[in-house]
């Protein structure tokens, strides 16, 4: 559904003596199946909204090539557009009209007809909790129902292939699980094909069948978020013992399985690959050698660790670093 081989997007900003170019995204391969939700993750300023403006056509590559729903984004750009749903990270335009004419007129520009565009507008407004603002005008809802608009003008085309960026940003709880739900049914209900970009690690733990991490323009990892977990960081194990005594046989049978143990007053800690698989085990022989336990505890690592694992630094240490104010700009 969507392919891309060395992908590349310079800006320039500044003049002069504080001229300076860009790697928006640099040298980008990916590769999204038919019906795979993907998760796109970065910090702020990895390349995550360049990337998507590229794959939907609305910025032309500096370098490299993509296909989108079969069709080249340089050649065929205007097939590409008709294939897709895009939800931009900065929202629709409108233009004064009633959100529900807004919304048939999008779909009518995509081809529907009248009667068809007001079906599914209505369907959307209901599924993303929108009903009874059909005829408010968008300048006067609230920062989440626009959103959730921009999401339905995104969808009410029902593409097979829909590029969310940042979908759930600004919303509260409730209307951020509502629209995980409508994304997954978009998946399980139509076979769509949905690639999303998010802060939010655990919306792409949710949400996405496979993670893509990008950071500084490069695509760093690729995989299921179990396996990206499990080959990056392993799970912790923390063993209780139930007197001071036992540490010690505690960490030596820990030690045989795990990796990093580490000892603190009665817990004994360390990273096993695939708890679930060791820890039956692991209790027999800590039951063998006659340790007792008070509690033991397994934590699934965090993709902020896996982040952590790969780049050094965590995502959210990533975001607070970054300064990046575009001044004037080329493409
Ligand atoms: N029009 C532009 N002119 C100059 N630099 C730009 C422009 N657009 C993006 N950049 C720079 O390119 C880099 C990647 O930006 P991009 O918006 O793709 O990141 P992102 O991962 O989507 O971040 P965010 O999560 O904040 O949306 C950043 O350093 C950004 O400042």
């Amino acid at each position: 559904m969507i392919t891309a081989r060395g992908l590349v997007q310079t800006f320039h900003t500044g003049r002069g003596k504080s001229a300076k170019e860009v790697r928006a995204v640099d040298g980008v391969d990916l590769d999204v199946e038919e019906g795979e939700v993907v998760g796109f993750l970065g910090p702020n300023g990895a390349g995550k909204t360049t990337t998507l403006r590229m794959l939907t056509t609305l910025l032309r590559p500096t370098a490299g090539t993509a296909t989108v729903a079969g069709y080249d984004v340089v050649t065929q750009s205007v097939q590409v557009r008709r294939s897709i749903g895009y939800v931009s990270q900065v929202g629709s335009t409108f233009s004064g009209a009633y959100a529900g004419d807004e919304v048939v007129d999008h779909g009518m520009l995509y081809g529907m007809s009248r009667a068809d565009a007001v079906r599914r507008g209505n369907e959307l407004f209901e599924q993303l909790q929108l009903d009874g603002l059909w005829k408010r005008m968008p300048k006067n809802m609230s920062g989440g129902q626009k959103r959730r608009l921009d999401v339905v003008m995104g969808l009410i085309h029902d593409p097979s292939l829909v590029f969310l960026d940042e979908p759930t940003t600004g919303l509260d709880p409730q209307a951020r699980a509502n629209l995980w739900d409508h994304i997954e049914g978009l998946r399980s209900r139509l076979g769509a094909t949905v690639f999303l970009t998010t802060h939010y690690l655990d919306e792409a733990d949710a949400l996405a069948d496979r993670i893509l991490i990008i950071d500084q323009g490069t695509i760093v990892a690729s995989d299921t978020p179990d396996n990206l977990k499990a080959q990056v960081s392993g799970d912790l194990v923390d063993l209780e013992v139930a007197t001071p005594d036992q540490v010690t046989r505690a960490a030596e049978r820990l030690g045989s399985i795990a990796d990093g143990v580490e000892t603190d007053g009665r817990h004994v800690r360390g990273r096993v690959q695939r708890a679930g698989r060791v820890v039956p085990g692991l209790l027999r022989d800590l039951g063998a050698a006659g340790v007792e336990l008070d509690s033991i505890e397994v934590l699934r690592p965090t993709l902020d660790d896996v982040f952590l694992t790969l780049t050094g630094r965590s995502l959210r240490d990533a975001e607070a670093g970054d300064s990046t104010t575009p001044e004037e700009v080329s493409a």
